[in-house]
């Protein structure tokens, strides 16, 4: 067995057991959540590598008011040149840090529409519908109501019945709020926009208060080392972290995998350790592929150019990447109320004033994620435009193939017809939101595309884990996501327009102020969306094998043994809203499924 210590550690490469019965690479959402539940028996060790440090705790990572610029984003990871978007790059956001997303993350923390996950199910994701993935939503969550008197000032509401009480990750409203909220909820109101009792039962389309992964006690985040690691680890001998070492390929006798090869990400240090019963892998969406790349799954013919021996040939690896787009559109107010959005920023006796509040453990400004407003409205297409049969219509004409490159393998071809097939039908109904318009009440309203049908692609460039792939969203490659990005800034100009918002003075500074024709304001807005909201997904997707998917509905790559993906890299296509939520409740489920097959539960 392996040599290890009275309680959970934080080890260095000299202080790892030779083997363990799982090893995990990938110390973020999906990671921590398997690791903390493998290792829950007491008989069974377990390990993470993860590439990134221990945070400090510091104000940024804590504080929700002090969100952003955050520590440990991973810098510089940038995109290709987006064709699409005159051959710009953008940066890529994601988490390198132990906690991965959820210590840089925004902190949103609410599920997509049911529809969503019997889209995933009806693709060959079979078991991950919305009534199979509900109980491990519920798992993963501690719902703190909030307290009466403020939630029915704010119209804050929510149902009971469809949360957890007894999970990890610490879920609360915001106990604080900037009065301009106030204009944004009734200018909706006043635009025939429901509000949603809660957008965490199945429906998460109307206008609803947001969740947040926020302890109410302290008014602190909570992230997964907090909620899966530090929580557990005083009982927990068995489960050990290895910061700051990148996984660099997996281990495999034939197919089985037997453990991972792994290098000290500051000393360039290498090492082995085997893995008896699985390797994880959990690298997040943009690192999970190129894991597996190095490791020989993927498209043969093209690791062959790295000289790169073919495990299992799986040319879906890596496709399918997935993000939503992010339009910010900036105002002068010149009638703003005080305080809001950028007083925070903007003036420091408000600021000083607000931090001593929070530290005495009063609501404060502070209580309020930096960058993002309380309130989101999340919305179909027929509620943003009515112009969806034309947008259909556009999506229809499009050539998939063309699409994906011009000459892409036939069954990733035979997968993407189907997702797109799935989509397209759902635009015409009102099923799960295709974007969101979110106010923090400053100076700029931020507006989402969550529903795309371009498709990107990550590809490793080197053969080197410490050099960055080659990451391209291959944003708006498809017309219609910028046909919907449109309808959605023109309704965020009908919003403006309220006299619940307009009594306000907003003035558009960016991206087409005074544009009038739609083709004008699709050029502008081009100039201006980022191809990222951080949402990164799909990119070893559980749909059959034939349809280029990576992993079987229990997680377990095709064609190996003893490997399986637990991270959103395994979503046929990317939800509405924040991932958070459905990243934790998938990994519980994963960790469900890995315990079955080696007979732990
Ligand atoms: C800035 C930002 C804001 C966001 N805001 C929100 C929000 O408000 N609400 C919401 O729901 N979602 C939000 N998200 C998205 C959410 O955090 C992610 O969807 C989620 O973290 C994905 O979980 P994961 O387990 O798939 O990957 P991650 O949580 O990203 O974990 C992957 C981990 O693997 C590590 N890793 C990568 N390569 C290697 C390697 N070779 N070896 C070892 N380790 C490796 C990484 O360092 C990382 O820690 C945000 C993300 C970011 C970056």
């Amino acid at each position: 067995r392996p040599l290890l210590g009275q309680h959970a550690q934080r080890i260095d490469a000299r202080q790892l057991a030779n083997e363990y019965d799982f090893v995990v690479a990938g110390g973020g959402i999906a990671g921590l959540t398997v690791a903390d539940r493998l290792s829950e028996n007491p008989k069974v060790s377990v390990l993470v590598i993860e590439y990134g440090p221990f945070d400090q705790g510091e104000d940024g990572v804590m504080v929700p008011g002090a969100y952003f610029p955050v520590p440990y984003l991973w810098l510089p990871l940038s995109s290709t040149p987006q064709k699409a978007l005159g051959g710009t790059s953008y940066g890529v956001p994601c988490g390198r840090v132990v906690g991965g997303g959820s210590v840089v993350n925004a902190m949103f923390f609410h599920r997509g529409s049911a529809e969503v996950y019997d889209g995933w199910d009806s693709l060959g994701a079979t078991g991950w519908s919305w009534s199979d993935l509900f109980p491990y939503f519920k798992k993963s969550e501690n719902f703190n109501p909030p307290d009466a008197k403020y939630a029915a000032e704010r119209n804050i509401t929510w149902d009971k019945s469809v949360h957890g009480f007894g999970g990890p990750v610490q879920a609360s409203y915001a106990p604080y709020d900037y009065p301009g909220s106030a204009n944004f909820y009734n200018g909706a109101l006043r635009l025939g926009i429901e509000p949603r009792k809660d957008p965490n039962g199945g429906d998460a389309t109307g206008i609803f208060r947001l969740q947040r992964s926020v302890d109410p006690k302290t008014q602190t985040r909570s992230t997964a080392r907090i909620n899966h690691y530090e929580s557990v680890k005083a009982s927990r001998p068995n489960y050990h972290i290895l910061p700051n070492t990148a996984v660099n390929k997996i281990l495999f006798s034939g197919k089985t995998a037997t453990g991972v090869d792994f290098v000290g990400v500051s000393d360039s240090k290498s090492g082995t350790v085997k893995a008896k019963k699985e390797v994880i892998v959990a690298a997040g969406a943009v690192h999970t592929p190129q894991i597996l790349q190095l490791s020989g799954i993927g498209d043969a013919k093209y690791l062959q150019q790295f000289k790169i021996n073919s495990v299992v040939d799986l040319p879906g690896v890596g496709l399918n990447l997935q993000d939503h787009l992010v339009l910010s559109v900036s105002y002068n107010f010149t009638n703003n109320l005080f305080p809001n959005g950028g007083s925070l920023q903007a003036n420091t006796t408000y600021a000083t004033e607000q931090r001593a509040l929070y530290d005495a453990n009063k609501p404060s400004a502070f209580d309020l994620t930096g960058t993002t407003g309380n309130l989101i409205i999340q919305l179909p297409l027929s509620e943003w435009t009515s112009s969806v049969r034309s947008i259909v219509s556009l999506a229809s004409k499009q050539d998939p193939s063309k699409l994906l490159g011009g000459s892409p393998n036939a069954g990733v071809l035979a997968g993407y017809k189907k997702q797109r097939k799935l989509i397209i039908d759902n635009l015409s109904n009102d099923g799960e939101a295709v974007g969101d318009i979110s106010w923090n009440t400053g100076p700029t309203t931020t507006l989402y595309m969550t529903r795309p049908l371009s498709r990107g692609s990550i590809k490793i460039n080197s053969t080197s884990i410490l050099t960055q792939p080659l990451i391209d969203f291959g944003a708006i490659t498809d017309p219609t996501d910028l046909e919907m990005l449109l309808a959605i800034y023109l309704k965020n100009r009908e919003l403006m327009a309220t006299p619940e918002l307009a009594g306000l003075g907003p003035l558009e500074t960016s991206p087409a102020p005074g544009l009038k024709t739609n083709e004008e304001i699709k050029e502008a807005i081009k100039k201006t969306l980022q191809p990222s909201n951080a949402h990164q997904c799909c990119t070893a997707a559980m749909v059959p094998k034939q349809d280029g998917g990576v992993v079987d509905p229990q997680n377990k790559v095709y064609g190996t043994d003893r490997l399986s993906v637990v991270d959103a890299s395994i979503w046929p296509f990317v939800p509405g809203g924040g991932p958070q939520a459905s990243v934790y409740a998938g990994a519980e489920k994963a960790a469900d499924t890995i315990k079955k097959r080696h007979k732990l539960l």
